[in-house]
Protein backbone atom coordinates (compact mmCIF):
# COMPACT_ATOMS: atom_id res chain seq x y z
CA UNK A 1 0.00 0.00 0.00
CA UNK A 2 1.54 3.57 -0.69
CA UNK A 3 0.75 6.40 1.89
CA UNK A 4 -0.65 9.44 -0.25
CA UNK A 5 2.04 12.19 0.02
CA UNK A 6 1.60 15.12 2.63
CA UNK A 7 1.54 17.87 -0.30
CA UNK A 8 1.14 17.45 -3.93
CA UNK A 9 1.40 19.42 -6.98
CA UNK A 10 1.12 18.35 -10.36
CA UNK A 11 1.43 20.42 -13.40
CA UNK A 12 1.32 23.81 -11.38
CA UNK A 13 1.35 26.94 -13.64
CA UNK A 14 1.11 30.60 -12.41
CA UNK A 15 1.32 33.46 -15.00
CA UNK A 16 1.61 37.24 -14.43
CA UNK A 17 0.22 39.40 -16.74
CA UNK A 18 -0.34 38.51 -20.76
CA UNK A 19 0.56 39.32 -24.49
CA UNK A 20 4.26 40.73 -24.55
CA UNK A 21 4.11 41.16 -20.47
CA UNK A 22 3.38 37.76 -19.42
CA UNK A 23 5.62 36.26 -17.03
CA UNK A 24 5.67 31.91 -16.26
CA UNK A 25 6.55 32.64 -12.51
CA UNK A 26 5.78 29.08 -12.35
CA UNK A 27 5.95 26.91 -15.36
CA UNK A 28 4.61 22.74 -15.09
CA UNK A 29 6.27 22.33 -11.05
CA UNK A 30 5.53 18.13 -10.31
CA UNK A 31 5.56 17.86 -6.48
CA UNK A 32 5.39 15.41 -3.93
CA UNK A 33 6.48 16.01 0.05
CA UNK A 34 6.11 12.84 2.17
CA UNK A 35 4.74 13.48 5.30
CA UNK A 36 7.59 13.93 8.08
CA UNK A 37 9.92 15.46 5.05
CA UNK A 38 11.29 18.32 4.61
CA UNK A 39 12.29 19.93 1.02
CA UNK A 40 14.43 22.83 0.22
CA UNK A 41 13.48 24.80 -3.28
CA UNK A 42 16.78 26.93 -4.19
CA UNK A 43 17.52 28.93 -7.15
CA UNK A 44 18.66 32.22 -8.51
CA UNK A 45 16.20 35.87 -7.70
CA UNK A 46 13.16 35.81 -9.77
CA UNK A 47 12.82 32.26 -10.83
CA UNK A 48 9.37 31.63 -8.64
CA UNK A 49 10.49 30.30 -5.59
CA UNK A 50 7.93 33.02 -3.47
CA UNK A 51 5.17 32.35 -6.11
CA UNK A 52 5.29 28.69 -5.59
CA UNK A 53 5.22 28.73 -1.96
CA UNK A 54 2.25 30.95 -2.14
CA UNK A 55 0.28 28.59 -4.57
CA UNK A 56 1.07 25.69 -2.42
CA UNK A 57 -0.22 27.38 0.68
CA UNK A 58 -3.53 28.33 -1.04
CA UNK A 59 -2.51 32.02 -0.74
CA UNK A 60 -2.42 32.72 -4.46
CA UNK A 61 -4.48 30.39 -7.04
CA UNK A 62 -2.71 28.94 -9.69
CA UNK A 63 -3.08 29.70 -13.57
CA UNK A 64 -2.80 25.57 -14.38
CA UNK A 65 -2.29 22.26 -11.83
CA UNK A 66 -3.16 20.86 -9.37
CA UNK A 67 -2.37 21.21 -5.33
CA UNK A 68 -3.07 18.64 -2.97
CA UNK A 69 -3.31 18.33 0.76
CA UNK A 70 -2.89 15.31 2.64
CA UNK A 71 -4.90 13.36 -0.31
CA UNK A 72 -7.28 16.33 -0.46
CA UNK A 73 -7.48 18.45 -3.27
CA UNK A 74 -7.28 21.99 -2.63
CA UNK A 75 -6.85 24.44 -5.26
CA UNK A 76 -10.43 24.30 -6.82
CA UNK A 77 -11.89 24.81 -2.93
CA UNK A 78 -13.89 28.04 -2.76
CA UNK A 79 -12.44 31.32 -1.05
CA UNK A 80 -13.95 30.70 2.22
CA UNK A 81 -12.77 26.72 2.48
CA UNK A 82 -9.41 27.88 1.18
CA UNK A 83 -8.92 30.58 3.51
CA UNK A 84 -9.86 27.73 6.69
CA UNK A 85 -7.33 25.46 5.16
CA UNK A 86 -4.93 28.26 5.34
CA UNK A 87 -5.76 28.88 9.05
CA UNK A 88 -6.49 24.79 10.46
CA UNK A 89 -3.42 22.82 8.20
CA UNK A 90 -0.96 25.37 7.01
CA UNK A 91 1.92 27.21 8.99
CA UNK A 92 3.68 30.23 6.61
CA UNK A 93 6.64 31.19 8.19
CA UNK A 94 8.38 34.92 6.06
CA UNK A 95 11.42 36.83 5.85
CA UNK A 96 9.86 39.63 7.19
CA UNK A 97 8.28 38.21 9.75
CA UNK A 98 4.96 39.40 9.32
CA UNK A 99 3.95 39.93 13.47
CA UNK A 100 1.10 42.07 14.49
CA UNK A 101 3.48 44.49 15.59
CA UNK A 102 0.44 46.09 18.29
CA UNK A 103 0.50 42.59 19.78
CA UNK A 104 2.50 40.75 22.57
CA UNK A 105 4.99 37.64 21.57
CA UNK A 106 2.14 35.53 22.95
CA UNK A 107 -0.83 37.20 21.52
CA UNK A 108 0.20 36.98 18.18
CA UNK A 109 0.44 33.37 18.55
CA UNK A 110 -2.49 33.21 20.29
CA UNK A 111 -4.57 35.06 17.87
CA UNK A 112 -3.47 32.58 15.47
CA UNK A 113 -4.02 29.57 17.15
CA UNK A 114 -7.49 31.18 18.14
CA UNK A 115 -8.31 31.89 14.37
CA UNK A 116 -7.85 28.13 13.86
CA UNK A 117 -10.34 27.42 16.07
CA UNK A 118 -9.23 26.82 19.63
CA UNK A 119 -11.18 28.22 22.91
CA UNK A 120 -8.80 30.97 24.51
CA UNK A 121 -7.93 29.05 27.40
CA UNK A 122 -6.43 26.26 24.85
CA UNK A 123 -5.27 29.17 22.59
CA UNK A 124 -3.30 30.87 25.17
CA UNK A 125 -2.31 27.44 26.72
CA UNK A 126 -0.51 26.31 23.15
CA UNK A 127 0.84 29.91 22.32
CA UNK A 128 3.16 29.59 25.96
CA UNK A 129 4.10 26.25 25.59
CA UNK A 130 5.30 27.41 21.85
CA UNK A 131 6.90 30.10 23.13
CA UNK A 132 8.42 27.81 25.41
CA UNK A 133 9.60 25.56 22.79
CA UNK A 134 11.16 27.77 21.04
CA UNK A 135 13.61 28.93 23.85
CA UNK A 136 11.68 33.01 24.49
CA UNK A 137 9.42 32.13 27.61
CA UNK A 138 10.72 34.79 29.05
CA UNK A 139 9.91 37.08 26.30
CA UNK A 140 6.20 36.39 25.71
CA UNK A 141 4.97 40.26 27.10
CA UNK A 142 7.30 41.65 24.85
CA UNK A 143 6.05 43.32 21.28
CA UNK A 144 7.99 42.46 18.57
CA UNK A 145 9.50 45.91 18.14
CA UNK A 146 11.33 44.67 21.72
CA UNK A 147 12.88 41.68 20.23
CA UNK A 148 15.62 40.49 18.02
CA UNK A 149 15.60 39.68 14.63
CA UNK A 150 16.07 36.08 15.35
CA UNK A 151 13.43 36.32 18.26
CA UNK A 152 11.23 37.89 15.51
CA UNK A 153 11.69 34.59 13.93
CA UNK A 154 11.59 32.19 16.59
CA UNK A 155 7.78 33.77 17.18
CA UNK A 156 6.77 33.96 14.16
CA UNK A 157 7.98 29.76 13.61
CA UNK A 158 5.91 29.19 16.96
CA UNK A 159 3.05 31.42 15.21
CA UNK A 160 3.18 29.36 12.20
CA UNK A 161 2.61 26.01 14.44
CA UNK A 162 0.28 27.47 16.21
CA UNK A 163 -2.50 25.31 14.77
CA UNK A 164 -0.16 21.85 14.53
CA UNK A 165 0.13 22.39 10.14
CA UNK A 166 0.14 19.80 8.42
CA UNK A 167 2.73 21.36 6.33
CA UNK A 168 4.92 24.38 7.14
CA UNK A 169 5.67 26.45 4.21
CA UNK A 170 9.04 29.15 4.74
CA UNK A 171 9.92 31.50 2.32
CA UNK A 172 13.34 32.76 3.34
CA UNK A 173 13.12 32.21 6.90
CA UNK A 174 16.83 33.37 7.46
CA UNK A 175 16.92 36.48 4.87
CA UNK A 176 16.72 39.12 7.24
CA UNK A 177 18.45 37.46 9.63
CA UNK A 178 22.77 37.69 10.31
CA UNK A 179 24.99 34.73 10.91
CA UNK A 180 24.20 34.15 15.06
CA UNK A 181 20.35 34.22 14.50
CA UNK A 182 20.85 32.49 11.48
CA UNK A 183 21.88 29.52 13.41
CA UNK A 184 19.27 29.76 15.99
CA UNK A 185 16.48 29.09 13.54
CA UNK A 186 18.07 26.60 11.69
CA UNK A 187 18.40 24.73 15.24
CA UNK A 188 14.72 25.07 15.24
CA UNK A 189 13.91 23.96 11.76
CA UNK A 190 16.14 20.97 12.28
CA UNK A 191 14.63 20.02 15.77
CA UNK A 192 11.15 20.67 13.79
CA UNK A 193 12.53 18.46 11.50
CA UNK A 194 13.30 15.91 14.12
CA UNK A 195 9.85 15.80 15.94
CA UNK A 196 8.08 14.14 12.37
CA UNK A 197 6.87 18.08 11.13
CA UNK A 198 6.83 18.54 7.37
CA UNK A 199 8.31 21.31 5.67
CA UNK A 200 9.09 23.06 2.26
CA UNK A 201 11.58 25.73 3.16
CA UNK A 202 12.67 28.36 0.38
CA UNK A 203 16.33 29.57 1.20
CA UNK A 204 19.45 31.09 -0.33
CA UNK A 205 21.21 29.96 2.77
CA UNK A 206 23.18 26.52 1.99
CA UNK A 207 23.33 25.89 6.06
CA UNK A 208 19.29 25.39 6.19
CA UNK A 209 19.37 23.63 2.90
CA UNK A 210 21.39 21.37 4.60
CA UNK A 211 18.85 20.03 7.21
CA UNK A 212 16.69 19.02 4.53
CA UNK A 213 16.02 15.56 3.00
CA UNK A 214 15.92 16.88 -0.74
CA UNK A 215 17.04 19.56 -2.37
CA UNK A 216 15.49 21.29 -5.23
CA UNK A 217 16.78 23.35 -7.65
CA UNK A 218 14.80 25.85 -9.40
CA UNK A 219 14.90 27.41 -12.54
CA UNK A 220 12.59 29.61 -14.68
CA UNK A 221 9.61 28.61 -13.04
CA UNK A 222 10.44 24.87 -13.30
CA UNK A 223 12.63 22.51 -11.28
CA UNK A 224 15.81 21.23 -13.24
CA UNK A 225 17.60 19.56 -10.59
CA UNK A 226 17.10 17.59 -7.45
CA UNK A 227 19.42 15.84 -4.78
CA UNK A 228 18.59 13.57 -1.67
CA UNK A 229 20.26 14.32 0.94
CA UNK A 230 20.27 11.03 3.22
CA UNK A 231 20.31 11.90 6.97
CA UNK A 232 18.78 15.01 6.74
CA UNK A 233 21.06 16.83 8.80
CA UNK A 234 24.00 19.83 8.46
CA UNK A 235 26.44 16.88 7.29
CA UNK A 236 25.27 17.74 3.61
CA UNK A 237 27.50 21.40 3.19
CA UNK A 238 29.66 19.23 0.83
CA UNK A 239 26.58 18.52 -1.38
CA UNK A 240 25.87 22.03 -1.78
CA UNK A 241 28.55 23.49 -2.95
CA UNK A 242 27.61 24.60 -6.26
CA UNK A 243 24.25 25.04 -5.54
CA UNK A 244 23.70 28.68 -3.67
CA UNK A 245 23.48 31.45 -5.96
N1 LIG B 1 2.09 40.00 -8.90
C1 LIG B 1 2.97 39.84 -9.89
N2 LIG B 1 2.78 40.43 -11.10
C2 LIG B 1 3.66 40.25 -12.11
N3 LIG B 1 4.77 39.49 -12.02
C3 LIG B 1 5.01 38.90 -10.85
C4 LIG B 1 4.14 39.02 -9.72
N4 LIG B 1 4.65 38.30 -8.70
C5 LIG B 1 5.80 37.73 -9.15
N5 LIG B 1 6.01 38.10 -10.43
C6 LIG B 1 7.13 37.67 -11.28
O1 LIG B 1 7.19 36.25 -11.21
C7 LIG B 1 8.54 35.81 -11.18
C8 LIG B 1 8.78 34.97 -9.96
O2 LIG B 1 8.72 35.77 -8.77
P1 LIG B 1 8.98 35.15 -7.32
O3 LIG B 1 8.80 36.25 -6.33
O4 LIG B 1 8.18 33.95 -7.17
O5 LIG B 1 10.53 34.75 -7.42
P2 LIG B 1 11.54 34.28 -6.29
O6 LIG B 1 12.30 33.14 -6.86
O7 LIG B 1 10.82 34.05 -5.02
O8 LIG B 1 12.51 35.52 -6.15
P3 LIG B 1 13.36 36.06 -4.86
O9 LIG B 1 14.38 35.00 -4.57
O10 LIG B 1 13.96 37.34 -5.39
O11 LIG B 1 12.37 36.29 -3.76
C9 LIG B 1 9.41 37.08 -11.24
O12 LIG B 1 9.81 37.28 -12.55
C10 LIG B 1 8.48 38.16 -10.77
O13 LIG B 1 8.81 39.39 -11.36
Amino acid sequence: MTTAPMLRARGLRKEHGRGAGLVRAVDGVDLDVAAGETVAVMGPSGCGKSTLLHLLGGLDRPSGGEVWLDGSRVDDLGEKALARIRRTAVGFVFQAFHLMEELTAVENIELSALLAGRSPRAARRRAEELLEQVGLADRARFLPSALSGGQRQRVAVARALSNEPLVVLADEPTGSLDSAATLDVLHLFESLHQAGQTLVIVTHDARIAATADRLISMRDGAFVDETRLTGGSTGHLGALVGLED
